[in-house]
C-alpha cells in the first residue's frame, strides 16, 4: 500500500503565474501579420510610464498579481505552450512550501476556499497527478485542472452533474447542487455513475459528505412524472406509495381531479422504450463516416489517463463494500422497477401546475417532464425532416443526445454561446418530434429569422409554416404545424388583443402541442414567462439560451417552469475548435473632455450624466480612429448604442447608416443588405435591436459606445454578433470587441459588471489607455475647444429622457431588469501591451482585480486626481455663492 499523503491542494502554493485567458492566446500563438500590426500601430510606451495599476505595481513592470476571479491563472504575453509548461502543478506545490505564510494568502485559489478551510486532511491518492479534480467537500465545488491529460472526459462528465461556474483557459469551477444532480439523472446517469467517476477522476479519495449528498440527492430523482394526455395533466409513477405520500401534500393533494366515485389511480402499461436516430447526425445518414461530416474533436491522447478507467485502482472507484452497499441500495430500486410493469397516475388541474411543480422541488421530489412522441397517434404528425446537407456539429448533436436520449423527448434547456447554432438545436428537435411545433421569440425580427432558418435547414411545407407578430399574422396551419411568434403576442391578456388576434390565440391554447421552443428563455420576465407556459398546453418545452444568466435571479424558476438543464457548451473550446470565431477584447479609456466633465460632475440626473458620458468628444474621437483604422483593414464593423440620441449623432457625424427601433423594416433591410454585400458600406450603427438574433456573418469589428447599465447577459449577446463571423476559419483570424468607456464616469464601473460573465467564460478583457497616432489622424472631429462646445451645448438641450436608453415595442430586452444590491462577481483585467498581445509592441492596458473592482463599486465617483480637485473647485464656488445669497 503507497504511503499516505496529505493534500495541499492546488490552493495553497506559490503565488499566481500570469497565463493569458483563452481568447488572448490564439494571438500570440501565430496571429496573422495583419493582426500583429492591427495592435502594433496603436502601441504607446510612453503612456506606461510612471503609472500604476491598482494593486500599486508599475504598469509596464509585466509583473503578476494574483487573484485571479475562479482560480484562472494568467500569464502574459506568452504562448499557451510556455504557458502550460510553467503551469506545472509540482513546482507550484514545492514553491509554495519555500515561501512563508504570507505568500500561500495570496495565491491564486485560495479565494475558492473560505479563510479558515483546512482541506489539508483530505488524502491524496498516489497518481493524483494524473487525476483532473479537486473537490471542496463542504460546498460541492470542483475545481478541474484543464491540462489533465483526462480532462476531456472529465469535462464531459461533469456538465452532466454540476454548475459550471467559470471555464477560463486552466482552471475550471463547478458546483454540484440539487437542480444539477436532478438534471444528471434527468439525462440519465444513476447515482452508481456518478459516485464512481466522482471517485475516478478526483485527486483525493470522495469525502463521505459528498458522497452521501450524491445518494440522497439523487435517490428520489426521476420517480415521478408530468405527462399531457389529451388536453390534461397527469403525474405518473412507477411506485404508487410516491403517488399516495404527493397526494398527502397539503399542495398537490388539493390540485387532484378526482371523477366521483373515481377510487386509486389509473394505471397504463409502461412505454416501451427504443433506440431513436436524431436527423442530422452519422447515423441518420446511414453510415459511420459522412463526406464532409463535422468531426468531433478527439480527446488528448495520453496514456496516464487509462489509469482513470481502472476499477483495480485502489483509490480509482469505490472500496468492494461500499460498492456493495451501493449497489444494494440501488438494486433494490431496479428490482422494484422490474415488477412495476405498470405506470400509476392521477389527474391534475392545468392552473395548479406551477404548484405543483414547486412544490415537488421543494419536497425533493422534482417532476420529470418526458413526451413519447412516437406511440403518440393522438396528435397529428408533421411532415419535417432535415435538409440532407444539414449536419448537425459534434455538440448540437450532444444536447440533442440529452433530449432525446431515451427515445423520449425530455424537457429542459439547452445551453449555447451565441452564434454556435441554437436555431439548429430547435430545428433538429422539431424535426425529431415530427408534431406540432410552436417556437417563442424576444422580438418580430428573431421571428422571421426563424422562419427563414426553418425553411433554410428543413423540408417543411411553407405553408405548414406561419408567423403571428403584432405586424403579420399568417394563417395557421390546421393539422400539423410550425407556428413562431412573439413571447408578447402570447403572454398579453385577453382584454388588450385585437379580434384577429384573439382568434388565434385561441386556436393556439386549444391546441396540444408536441413541442415549445423557448428562445432566449433567460430573459423572458417570470410573469410573462408563467402566462405562456400555463397557457400553453405543449408536451416538451425546450430552452435554448447562450448564458443562464439573468439580472433578477430568478432563473432557478426555469428549473420547474421547463426543466432541468440538459447541456452547456464551452465558449474557449467551441473558439479553439472554429465554430464560433476568436476573438481579441479590449475596453479604451477616453479621458472626459475638461468641457464634459464639468458639466457630467454638476448634473445631479443620471439620465443627462450617461449622455454626457457616451457623447463625450473623446470618446467620439476614440471611435472615428477605430472605425478608420478597421476600414483600412477591410474590416466590417457595427457600432452599437443603446441609447438613441447618441445612435444617430455619432451615425450623423461619421455618415454612416444606422438602424434602431423605428427604422422601417424596409429600410432596416436596405442597410442590412448594403452592410452584407456592398464594400462601400463597411460601418453601420445599431441600437439594441441588434443585440440579439441577429445574423450578419460578415461583421468582424463590434464597438460599443453605450450599453445596458451592468448587463452581463447583454454584453454576452453583443459579442455574439461577431462570433459567427464568416472569416473565423481564416488562419489566424480574430475578431475585435471594443467598449469604449469615459474614464472616472459610471460607465467604468458598469463595464467592469457587464464583462464578468464573459470573463469566467475564459476571456480576456485588455484596456486600452492611448490609442497612439489619435490626435494626428486627419479629419479628426471635435479638436478644437469652439467644436467640442457646440457639441456640449447640443448635448445640453437635449431633455431628459433623451439620456434614457432605447425601449423597443415587442422587444423583451428593453424593459430594466437589473436588481439592486444583488452579488455580482468580480471581473479580472489583464496587463500588459496589447501590442504583445498581437505580437507587436507596448500598447497600454492596465490590469484590475478583484479588489479593485469592489473599489469601483463603492466609490463611483471621480477618480483622478485633476476631477477631484475641479469637484472640490466647483463645490467650492457653490458654497461661495450660497454664502453670498
Ligand atoms: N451545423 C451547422 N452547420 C452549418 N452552419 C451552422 C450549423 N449550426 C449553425 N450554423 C450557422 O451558424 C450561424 C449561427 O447560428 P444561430 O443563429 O442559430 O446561432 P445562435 O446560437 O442562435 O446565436 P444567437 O444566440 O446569437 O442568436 C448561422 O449562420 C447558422 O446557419
Amino acid at each position: 500500500m503507497p504511503p499516505k499523503r496529505k493534500a495541499t491542494t492546488a490552493t495553497s502554493s506559490r503565488p499566481a503565474k500570469r497565463v493569458a485567458s483563452g481568447i488572448s492566446t490564439p494571438v500570440s500563438l501565430g496571429s496573422s501579420e495583419s493582426d500583429k500590426d492591427a495592435f502594433s500601430e496603436f502601441a504607446s510606451e510612453s503612456d506606461l510610464s510612471g503609472t500604476e495599476t491598482p494593486d500599486g505595481r508599475s504598469r509596464n513592470s509585466r509583473k503578476t498579481t494574483a487573484g485571479a476571479r475562479g482560480g484562472g491563472v494568467i500569464i502574459e504575453g506568452q504562448d499557451l505552450q510556455k504557458a502550460m509548461a510553467k503551469f506545472d502543478p509540482r513546482n507550484y506545490n514545492s514553491a509554495a512550501s519555500s515561501r512563508g505564510k504570507q505568500q500561500t494568502a495570496h495565491d491564486v485559489a485560495s479565494s475558492l476556499f473560505k479563510a479558515g478551510r483546512d482541506m489539508s486532511n483530505l488524502e491524496l491518492k498516489p497518481d493524483h497527478a494524473s487525476r483532473p479534480l479537486w473537490l471542496d467537500p463542504e460546498r460541492g465545488r470542483l475545481v478541474l485542472e484543464t491540462f489533465s491529460p483526462a480532462f476531456t472526459r472529465a469535462q464531459n462528465f461533469l456538465i452532466n452533474i454540476a454548475e459550471p461556474q467559470s471555464r477560463t483557459s486552466h482552471i475550471h469551477e463547478y458546483t454540484i447542487t440539487g437542480n444539477s444532480l436532478f438534471a444528471a439523472v434527468s439525462v440519465g446517469l444513476s447515482t452508481h455513475d456518478i459516485i464512481r467517476q466522482l471517485e475516478t477522476f478526483s485527486k483525493t479519495k470522495l469525502p463521505e459528505g459528498l458522497k452521501e449528498f450524491v445518494i440522497s440527492a439523487t435517490s428520489s430523482f426521476g420517480k415521478v412524472r408530468l405527462v399531457l394526455k389529451q388536453n390534461q395533466y397527469f403525474i405518473e409513477s412507477q411506485d404508487p406509495s410516491i403517488l399516495q405520500s404527493l397526494l398527502r401534500d397539503p399542495v398537490i393533494g388539493p390540485a387532484r381531479i378526482q371523477e366521483e366515485g373515481e377510487r386509486g389511480f389509473t394505471q397504463t402499461a409502461a412505454p416501451k422504450l427504443a433506440g431513436l436516430v436524431i436527423p442530422g447526425t452519422k447515423e441518420a445518414a446511414g453510415q459511420r463516416e459522412v463526406p464532409g461530416a463535422q468531426k468531433r474533436p478527439q480527446p488528448t491522447p495520453h496514456t496516464q489517463g487509462q489509469d482513470l478507467d481502472g476499477s483495480d485502482d485502489e483509490y480509482g472507484a469505490p472500496t468492494v463494500e461500499e460498492e456493495q452497499n451501493m449497489v444494494d441500495l440501488l438494486q433494490e430500486d431496479d428490482e422494484e422497477d422490474e415488477e412495476a410493469d405498470r405506470v400509476h397516475a392521477f389527474q391534475i388541474t392545468a392552473d395548479k401546475i406551477e404548484a405543483v411543480q414547486k412544490q415537488c422541488v421543494d419536497i425533493g421530489l422534482p417532476l420529470t417532464s418526458e413526451y413519447d412522441f412516437r406511440a403518440d397517434d393522438r396528435n397529428a404528425s408533421l411532415d419535417i425532416d432535415l435538409r440532407p446537407s444539414a449536419q448537425i456539429r459534434y455538440y448540437q448533436e450532444h444536447a440533442l443526445s440529452k433530449m432525446f436520449g431515451n427515445g423520449r423527448a425530455r424537457s429542459g434547456i439547452i445551453v449555447l454561446p451565441c452564434g454556435a447554432g441554437k436555431t439548429l438545436v430547435g430545428i433538429t428537435a422539431a424535426c425529431t418530434v415530427k408534431k406540432s411545433a410552436i417556437v417563442l421569440c424576444t422580438s418580430a425580427m428573431s421571428v422571421v429569422q426563424w422562419k427563414q432558418e426553418f425553411l433554410k435547414w428543413s423540408n417543411v411545407d411553407p405553408n405548414d409554416i406561419a408567423v403571428f407578430t403584432s405586424s403579420e399574422k399568417e394563417r395557421l396551419p390546421q393539422r400539423a404545424g410550425i407556428v413562431i411568434c412573439t413571447y408578447s403576442m402570447v403572454s398579453s391578456s385577453h382584454g388588450k388583443r385585437a379580434h384577429d388576434s384573439q382568434v388565434t390565440m385561441d386556436f393556439i391554447t386549444s391546441r396540444e402541442w408536441g413541442l415549445m421552443v423557448l428562445d432566449e428563455v433567460h430573459v423572458v420576465p417570470a410573469e410573462m414567462f408563467r402566462r405562456v407556459t400555463s397557457r400553453i398546453l405543449a408536451h416538451t418545452k425546450l430552452g435554448l439560451t447562450a448564458t443562464l444568466l439573468r439580472e433578477d435571479d430568478k432563473i432557478k424558476d426555469l428549473n420547474f417552469l421547463i426543466g432541468p438543464k440538459l447541456y452547456e457548451a464551452n465558449w474557449l473550446q467551441l473558439s479553439n475548435e472554429g465554430h464560433i470565431a476568436r476573438v481579441q477584447c479590449a475596453e479604451v479609456w477616453c479621458p472626459m473632455s475638461a468641457e464634459f466633465y464639468s458639466e457630467y460632475l454638476e448634473t445631479p440626473s443620471p439620465n443627462k450624466r450617461s449622455l454626457l458620458s457616451t457623447m463625450n468628444p473623446r470618446k467620439f474621437q476614440a471611435c472615428q480612429y477605430l472605425i478608420d483604422f478597421h476600414e483600412k483593414r477591410g474590416d466590417k464593423i457595427i457600432i452599437f448604442s443603446d441609447n438613441v440620441y447618441a445612435l444617430k449623432s455619432y451615425a450623423l457625424k461619421l455618415v454612416r447608416p444606422y438602424i434602431y427601433g423605428d427604422t422601417p423594416q424596409r429600410e432596416r433591410e436596405n442597410v442590412l443588405a448594403n452592410f452584407q454585400q456592398n464594400p462601400a458600406v463597411s460601418t453601420i450603427l445599431l441600437s439594441k435591436i441588434g443585440d440579439t438574433s441577429l445574423d450578419l456573418p460578415e461583421a468582424t469589428v463590434l464597438i460599443q459606445i453605450s450599453s445596458h447599465y451592468g448587463s452581463r447577459r447583454q454584453e454576452a449577446q453583443r459579442l455574439g454578433r461577431i462570433l459567427r463571423a464568416k472569416r473565423r476559419g481564416d488562419e489566424g483570424f480574430n475578431a475585435f470587441f471594443y467598449s469604449l468607456v469615459s474614464k472616472d464616469t459610471n460607465e467604468m464601473y458598469y463595464s467592469s459588471k457587464r464583462q464578468a460573465f464573459l470573463v469566467d467564460q475564459g476571456y480576456s478583457f485588455k484596456v486600452i489607455t492611448h490609442l497612439t497616432g489619435m490626435e494626428k489622424m486627419p479629419g479628426l472631429n471635435f479638436t478644437t475647444p469652439e467644436e467640442r462646445d457646440e457639441l456640449l451645448q447640443a448635448v445640453l438641450l437635449q431633455n431628459e429622457t433623451a439620456g434614457e436608453v432605447e425601449n423597443i415595442r415587442e422587444d423583451l430586452f428593453s424593459g430594466r431588469q437589473m436588481s439592486k444590491g444583488k452579488k455580482k462577481p468580480g471581473v479580472k483585467r489583464t496587463a500588459g501591451t496589447l501590442a504583445e498581445l498581437a505580437g507587436g509592441e507596448g500598447m497600454a492596458y492596465i490590469e484590475y482585480n478583484k479588489s479593485k473592482n469592489k473599489d469601483l463599486r463603492k466609490n463611483q465617483g471621480p477618480q483622478s486626481a485633476f476631477f477631484k480637485k475641479t469637484k472640490r473647485e466647483m463645490e467650492r464656488k457653490r458654497q461661495a455663492a450660497k454664502d453670498l445669497t
